[in-house]
């Protein structure tokens, strides 16, 4: 186990620091094995990190890109759309080899079989996973599955997850957001080499101080990153706050 926490002044800060170790980590494993795989998260929270990201020195011809979660049933062309996010923030700005994504439209079952086959060729190198405002880690809302071993599962998602994205202005009112999604799974997060958590903002402070206070527990699922061999937790002062008032 081995846990690193690096607090940043601002999420600018926060970001230029994470990448950098996103980075590193895609370099190290770019000259061990000649390539590298990555999983990306998305949301207001990941802003700064993939702005940053984008400006590293990474072969990125030799970086295949997985996606971590995505509403059930809501068009590409929508705002919140993870798919949209992740091309217009990330997959349009570096030449990457491939870039797999999860589709929540059209056959599900199917989308989820094939992109679990593709996943699972090898292992993930990188798993950059973001923390939700109820703990979550991708849409695993609490009290998480920390035991399913399919890569993806489709869920219900909780009230407080569904009022987060409206709050990010995501979706107008409540009754906007989906109430399923697909998600990756705990155990599939898991199994990433190394995981990178980038967690700014004030609205983050609750969940940060729970990850970090409590035990290992389905109650704030981003507790079981405390278990990873290997997870960099970057925050900002503000989302470090509530740790400094304990
Ligand atoms: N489903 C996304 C995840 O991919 C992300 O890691 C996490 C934090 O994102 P946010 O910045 O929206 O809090 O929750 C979001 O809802």
């Amino acid at each position: 186990m081995n846990i690193t926490v690096n607090v940043s002044s601002t999420p600018q800060e926060l970001g230029s620091h994470a990448a950098a170790a996103i980075a590193k980590l895609l370099n190290d494993a770019i000259k061990a094995q000649g390539y590298a795989r990555l999983v990306l998260s998305t949301g207001a929270s990941q802003f700064e990190t993939l702005d940053a990201l984008v400006k590293e020195q990474v072969e990125w011809e030799k970086i295949e890109m997985f996606h971590l979660d995505e509403y059930v049933a809501l068009p590409e062309s929508h705002i919140a759309s993870f798919r949209k996010y992740l091309k217009e923030r990330f997959v349009s700005r570096v030449p990457l080899k491939a870039a797999y994504f999860v589709n929540g439209e059209g056959n599900v079952e199917k989308n989820i079989a094939e992109l679990t086959t593709k996943l699972r060729e090898n292992p993930i190198d990188v798993g950059v996973i973001g923390i939700g405002e109820n703990g979550h880690i991708a849409f695993n809302d609490p009290p998480a599955d920390f035991e399913t071993n399919t890569a993806y599962k489709i869920v219900t998602l909780d009230e407080r997850c569904r009022k987060q994205q409206v709050g990010e202005g995501w979706f107008e009112n409540v009754g906007a957001v989906p109430k399923q999604a697909i998600t990756m799974c705990v155990k599939q997060i898991m199994s990433c080499r190394h995981i990178i958590t980038a967690a700014p903002h004030d609205v983050k402070a609750e969940a940060i101080c729970n990850t970090i206070t409590k035990p290992v527990d389905p109650t704030v699922p981003a507790t079981i990153l405390k278990t990873h061999p290997d997870w960099q937790l970057f925050i900002d002062d503000a989302s470090a706050s509530r740790l400094f008032a304990n």
